[in-house]
């Protein structure tokens, strides 16, 4: 352990440090969460095939084996599960998130939250799902891509820039703050080595920036779920209290009857008018994960409610025609709903964006996005080239299992590894043309069938080598 880590914990907890940390000595623990927009977790455990145990920290997830690697199941690939440390699982159902809800995940990449709330939100109301650090941006949207989530917009932004144009707009926001990362020692040798005190300062200067932003982006009665992975004070109950002293518009909420973990240290913060380190909740070592804190609180109903700013102009549209004089977007929106027809005819009548070549299905009620920088807004149906409509691997991962055209795999069939290695497979279910190759009922992408043969189409990136 890291001097100064030791030091501060056994100053704070006495003869308890030994107890709550001992396991830290013990392998990692790990954990998968299902996918509620796939299965419900029973028939997740029944199907699985993998010997798994509840988790005491949230009811869609569940312990797994310590030799148990994800990437190489396919219902990883399908987007059934999300490869979750236990004590992570916990904070997302935290915020009450109800199908029809406007949602920002603020610091979300990898996912693995943003996964939960999309699943809670059951594909009604709109995730805003944000990520700072541009690489990691991109993973979160090909995690969202993989999980089916089709009503997401992603962004790769400052919080305070969010604030700013999208002031009250949330009903409920999480703050999953980037953090020194206590609880990340056994699992991550990189915050073992990187840990100092200095870093717990500059994590809890900048977790209260993401707050204020926070604080802003959501609307009066709105509810805030605050969550980090590291145990230091200023970082945890202290940073709740200073919250509430800088914003009189907030109430903290109870977490005590969640039924998992302990409450907060009373010794971690300065009594502060409206704090209650019990009403927070301590996932340590001790209770079965790597470790979690955990705040919520609700801004008040009557606080004052914030104006949006005026829509900014729309980016242009692409002047492109095709050979038959339509503007491109026409003729892009005409070749898509000639395919969705076929394909997906749930999806034929809704309403489409098409910027340039490509077509998209926006969320319901998309806000004004300003000048923000948007990776995905919605669900990518695919793209047209030469005049035909080409389509994303997004659309077969979100509606694939709605197709009218399927081949349809299991766990035991050789088939499915195949296509996930990228190979050629035999056509039994499906008929000529696009299909969607589902596992067990859940999407593994697209394939072209020909001749009773699945020409593969499953992206090159995503393929299980070796
Ligand atoms: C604890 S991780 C989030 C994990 C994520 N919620 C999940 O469940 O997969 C914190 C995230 O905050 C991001 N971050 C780093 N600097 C930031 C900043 N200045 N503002 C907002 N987020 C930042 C990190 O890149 C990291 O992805």
């Amino acid at each position: 352990m890291p001097e100064y880590f030791e030091a501060r914990e056994r100053a704070l907890l006495g003869a308890r440090y030994e107890e709550l940390y001992r396991p830290l000595t013990e392998a990692a623990a790990r954990g998968v969460t299902v996918n509620g927009l796939r299965c419900t977790p029973g028939d997740f455990a029944a199907g699985a095939g993998i010997a798994l145990q509840p988790s005491p920290f949230c009811k869609q997830a569940f312990l797994a084996p310590e030799d148990f690697r994800p990437g190489r199941h396919p219902w990883h690939h399908a987007g059934v599960f999300y490869a979750q440390e236990p004590s992570a699982a916990s904070a997302a159902p935290l915020l009450g998130v109800e199908p029809g809800m406007k949602v920002c995940d603020l610091c979300a990449a990898p996912g693995g939250k943003s996964s939960q709330l999309a699943a809670a939100l059951q594909g009604k109301g709109l995730l805003l799902a944000n990520e700072y650090v541009a690489a990691r941006a991109e993973i979160l949207r090909q995690n969202l891509e993989r999980m089916g989530v089709a009503n997401a917009i992603v962004t790769n932004e400052t919080p305070a820039r969010l604030a700013e144009t999208l002031p009250g707009y949330f009903d409920r926001v999480l703050v999953d703050a980037p953090c020194s990362g206590e609880g990340m020692f056994r699992k991550e040798p990189a915050a073992l080595a990187q840990h100092s005190e200095a870093l717990v300062r500059q994590c809890a200067a900048l977790a209260a920036d993401i707050l204020d932003a926070a604080a802003e982006l959501l609307a009066p009665g709105g509810v805030l779920v605050f969550s980090t992975c590291t145990f230091a004070p200023e970082e945890d109950e202290a940073q709740v209290a200073a919250f509430l002293a800088r914003h009189p518009e907030f109430v903290q909420q109870d977490l005590s009857g969640v039924g998992f973990g302990r409450p907060g240290e009373a010794n971690r913060a300065p009594e502060t008018p409206g704090f209650s380190a019990a009403s927070c909740r301590r996932i340590w070592p001790a209770d079965g994960g790597e470790g979690h804190f955990i705040a919520r609180l609700q801004k008040r109903p009557d606080a004052p409610r914030a104006e949006l700013p005026r829509a900014e102009r729309p980016a242009k549209k692409s002047k492109g025609r095709d050979n038959k004089g339509k503007s491109g977007g026409a003729a892009s929106a005409e070749a898509w709903r000639s395919f969705a027809k076929e394909y997906f005819p749930e999806l034929a009548d809704r309403a489409v964006e098409t910027p340039g070549e490509l077509v998209v299905l926006p969320p319901d009620g998309m806000p004004p996005l300003g000048r923000l920088h948007v990776l995905r807004a919605g669900l990518m149906a695919g793209r047209v080239q030469k005049g035909r409509f080409v389509p994303a691997h997004a659309l077969f991962m979100a509606e694939g299992a709605r197709s009218t055209n399927r081949e349809n795999l299991t766990l035991s069939d050789l088939r499915t590894l195949a296509w996930l290695r990228g190979e050629e497979i035999d056509a039994v279910t499906a008929q000529n043309g696009w299909c969607a190759v589902c596992v067990d009922g859940f999407p593994l992408g697209c394939g072209k069938v020909s001749g009773g043969r699945i020409k593969n189409h499953y992206p090159k990136a995503l393929r299980m080598l070796g």
